[in-house]
């Protein structure tokens, strides 16, 4: 598989640093305008960094594009006439819709968008994927790929926007209930790394008790609250505080600023 991730920032290396932990390219080509911060990704035999979308484009397949959306729909003005038949473009852009990149590149290319999260770098993204009509026939090879790196839900363009929210979003939002989490634990007296480890780990036993249970987190909830003991105090008070409210809220107004995002 030879892979062009077309902007290696934030995500692009997340995506990049996932393909290679999964052995998932044969060539892979890493571009951004100033090279100098991802220089070192040539280590890597089959890694080629550079700032010329153009030869990434000509040397890949599979087109992974991770700039911000303000400099999409140029990129692919620079790239659109290389594209041939070969090529697979995904997506990952926030709020740039098919339609969108079917008016510049046209409906006859094989177009998937996706919303991988950052956890792809260590094989753990929660990624969603949709398709234009073409690219139906290269869903399934856009599943295989994102698979090694986690795991994939094929759902209708129109739930894209929500899915950006809960998953891409959603790891700054877990990362910040681990790190309140964490900051009580210090409180009754752990030390700050201990604290994380008690954390991060407590958070990665509940999630697996779902994934593996296919419980009901009520469910296990019930299994956890001793009548009058300390965990149903603990919940209820957080109640009392809003977390479920304060939670819906935060994702309500985050999927509210994508609408923004676009008409921007
Ligand atoms: N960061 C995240 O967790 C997620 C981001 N996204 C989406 O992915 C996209 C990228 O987000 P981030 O990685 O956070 O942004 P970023 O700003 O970290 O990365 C974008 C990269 O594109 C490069 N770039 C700019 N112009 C370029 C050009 N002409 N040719 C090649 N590279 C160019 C920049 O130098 C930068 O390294 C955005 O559209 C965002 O909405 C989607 C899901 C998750
Ligand atoms: O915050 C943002 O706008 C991007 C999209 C989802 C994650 N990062």
């Amino acid at each position: 598989m030879k892979i062009a991730i077309i902007g290696a920032g934030n995500l692009g290396l997340a995506i990049a640093k996932g393909i290679l932990h999964s052995n998932g390219a044969t060539t892979m080509y890493l571009t951004k305008r100033n090279i100098k911060s991802i220089q070192e990704f040539e280590k890597y035999g089959n890694v080629t960094v550079t700032s010329d979308n153009q030869e990434a484009v000509k040397n890949s397949d599979i087109l992974i594009f991770a700039v911000q959306p303000g400099h999409f729909a140029s990129i692919l003005q620079e790239t659109k006439d290389l594209l041939t038949e070969k090529h697979v473009v995904i997506s990952t852009i926030t709020g740039f819709k098919i339609p969108r990149i079917e008016e510049i590149i046209g409906s006859d290319k094989y177009i998937i968008r996706s919303m991988p999260n950052t956890a792809i770098s260590v094989g753990k993204s929660m990624t969603c994927i949709c398709s234009n009509e073409l690219g139906k026939k290269r869903v399934d090879l856009a599943k295989a790929i994102f698979n090694r790196m986690g795991h994939t839900m094929e759902i209708p363009e129109d739930q894209m926007q929500a899915a950006t929210v809960i998953c891409a979003s959603g790891i700054a939002f877990w990362m910040r209930l681990i790190r309140a989490t964490t900051q009580g634990a210090i409180q009754l007296g752990f030390d700050a790394k201990e604290a994380q480890e008690l954390a991060m780990h407590t958070c990665n036993g509940a999630a697996s008790l779902l994934i593996e249970s296919g419980s009901h987190p009520e469910e296990e909830i019930d299994r956890v609250t001793t009548p009058k003991g300390c965990t149903i105090e603990g919940l209820n008070e957080m109640e009392h505080q809003g977390l479920s409210s304060s939670l819906i809220r935060g994702i309500v107004s985050s999927f509210e600023k994508i609408s923004e995002i676009r008409k921007g």
